[in-house]
């Protein structure tokens, strides 16, 4: 046993001291130890139950043999940190989680691993800190939180903040917006649309590191109970069977991950997370593969924000493995990956059932025929950028209009609420990437805005910077290299002719080169002033394209 190395023999009987100082007995320091990352917290509705999880898990820990022990993620609410300085602190705890969770597992020697996550960056950073320790490892979410309701339609995040749009078009009431606020997030749980926490949670599944249900029992299900005692049972088995991270997170696993993101219509932060975790299993996913893997994928769900239906229906009509069931029917997923179950891909999703072909339309009757996310290049983003193309409306995949410069975030929504941004126009927000930012904001006020006010149809948006799982629209992400790094986007200037052709993957800014390399040489990018881990973070941290991972990992 691993933890032998902590507490067998004389030279350890000090630590075994400490561990009778924790309460465990003869027979306990005899079992293997098993460590259970909880990301519980008083301040994430996502999280807020997670003690009932890490409860039952420790249960099923318990009643297969181990012994279980409780150690902390921190965790951050997305939703909470929107649109203010919070949102530098996001993604930047990713990289923290998965270097926490390593020191702690590392420090304390655990023979094996579970992860209980459940919003956007505990999914991604547990999943880094498992490749990266590669010790048995078995994962379950706190689950999503049902649809809200109002005036009887099921209505989520996505629609709370574009009624703040609305209302700053004054097409809402104060009184309107305040019913909103008060109805749609009515559970515990992670925001009820394929945001990012869910896409992150239905993948874990897809990869074959969480069991059935992962993604898609609702948090305030007893079946999400049972599912966290079988994941605590799940655990002991791997450890018998010496199963591990990178057993199952193999290259052919992350190309079904892929495939089912674009099947599922996931986040587009899911084009940052999946080639971070693949670093840390040594497996390297060039985002490029995404355009090859969409074009072979029909997009089979459309979840708020795409479209009316939430993460309940898609549990109900049969979860993640009637969607990878449908999907397999194409010859598209490799059906002989090794999953925490302790069988394949293929064998799990035998028996599994497409009971709603309206929430899961059939491969012969898919949303579109190709994938849920569209990677693009040109001048304006030599090293790419990423658009939810699910959640953009027809008339806006082909669109030209004038640049509508901003470097922040925050001048953007003054501008777009105050109605100087028009029908036609290209809003460009640069210096928010992950160096720029620092820490790479997710911009759901300036989409929801945009939406809000009606503009949906007619304004694109363009950033270094990266979106909520709840933002639709022609939003364009993660556009590399970012304008703190050099890269084109730095130079673009109001008024400047932009082309965006999401069918063909192509954008453009319609400048010619000399006139470029004109403004190149009169230019450096803005710096700015930043302390504390921003500043840590701002010299380590790599581009959107490579997964924002840290240098030297
Ligand atoms: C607040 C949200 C909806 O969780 C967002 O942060 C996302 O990325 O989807
Ligand atoms: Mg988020």
């Amino acid at each position: 046993m691993r933890s032998d190395n902590a507490k067998a023999g004389m030279q350890q009987a000090p630590a075994r001291s400490l561990f009778r100082a924790l309460g465990l007995t003869d027979e306990e320091l005899e079992r293997p130890l098993i460590g259970i990352v909880s990301s519980y917290n008083e301040i994430v509705p996502g999280h807020m139950n997670l003690d009932k999880i890490v409860d039952a898990v420790k249960q099923g820990v318990a009643m297969a043999g181990g012994v279980p022990i409780v150690f902390p993620a921190i965790a951050v609410c997305d939703g909470i940190a929107m649109g203010h300085v919070g949102m530098k602190y996001s993604l930047v705890t990713r990289d923290l989680i998965a270097d926490s969770t390593e020191c702690m597992a590392m420090a304390h020697q655990f023979d094996a691993l579970v992860m209980v996550p459940n919003c956007d960056k505990n999914v991604p950073g547990l999943l880094m800190a498992a490749a990266r320790l590669n010790i048995p490892t078995v994962f379950v979410s706190g689950g999503p939180m049902l649809a809200g309701h109002v005036k009887g339609r099921k209505r989520s995040l996505s629609s709370m903040f574009e009624a703040v749009g609305s209302y700053a078009a004054g097409t809402m009431t104060e009184e309107d917006v305040k019913e909103y606020e008060c109805k749609v997030c009515p559970t515990c749980g992670s925001c009820s649309g394929m945001y990012t926490a869910n896409s992150m949670n239905c993948l874990t599944e897809v990869l074959g590191m969480g069991l059935r249900g992962n993604g898609t029992i609702p948090a305030v299900y007893s079946e999400r109970l049972v599912l966290a005692k079988h994941a605590g049972m799940a655990v002991m088995d791997m450890l018998k069977k010496n199963i591990r991270p990178r057993d199952i997170m193999t290259e052919q696993a992350f190309r079904n991950a892929l495939t089912m993101d674009m099947a599922l219509g996931c986040s587009t932060n899911s084009m940052l997370h999946l080639p971070a975790i693949a670093h840390e299993a040594g497996v390297e996913l060039n985002v490029d593969i995404a355009n090859e893997i969409s074009a072979k994928t029909p997009n089979l769900c459309h979840l708020a924000p795409a479209g009316p239906t939430y993460m309940e229906d898609l549990n109900e009509a049969g979860g993640i493995y009637a969607v990878m069931k449908e999907i397999s029917k194409l010859g598209l997923l490799n059906l002989d990956c090794m999953t925490v179950t302790g069988k394949t891909v293929g064998e799990n999703i035998k028996n599994a059932v497409n009971h709603n072909p309206e929430v899961i339309r059939t491969i012969d009757n898919p949303y579109s025929r190709t994938g849920g996310i569209a990677v693009l290049r040109g001048n304006l983003a030599p090293d790419s950028c990423v658009v939810k193309r699910s959640a953009v409306v027809p008339e806006m995949l082909v669109h030209e209009g004038p640049a509508r410069v901003f470097d922040c975030e925050d001048d953007a929504i003054v501008a777009i609420k105050s109605g100087k941004i028009v029908a036609g126009d290209v809003v460009v927000i640069r210096y928010e990437g992950p160096k720029g930012g620092p820490g790479m904001r997710e911009m759901l006020n300036p989409t929801s805005a945009i939406a809000g006010m009606g503009l949906g149809s007619s304004v694109a948006l363009i950033t270094d910077g990266r979106f909520s799982g709840a933002s639709r629209g022609a939003s364009i992400g993660h556009v590399c290299p970012e304008a703190a790094a050099g890269g084109p986007i730095g130079l673009v200037e109001e008024g400047d002719m932009i082309a965006i052709d999401i069918n063909a993957n192509t954008i453009t800014l319609k400048v010619s080169d000399e006139e470029l390399a004109r403004r190149r040489a009169n230019w450096t990018p803005k710096k700015k002033e930043v302390t504390g881990y921003l500043k840590r973070y701002a010299q380590l941290v790599t581009s959107a394209d490579k997964g924002a991972v840290l240098q030297g990992n």
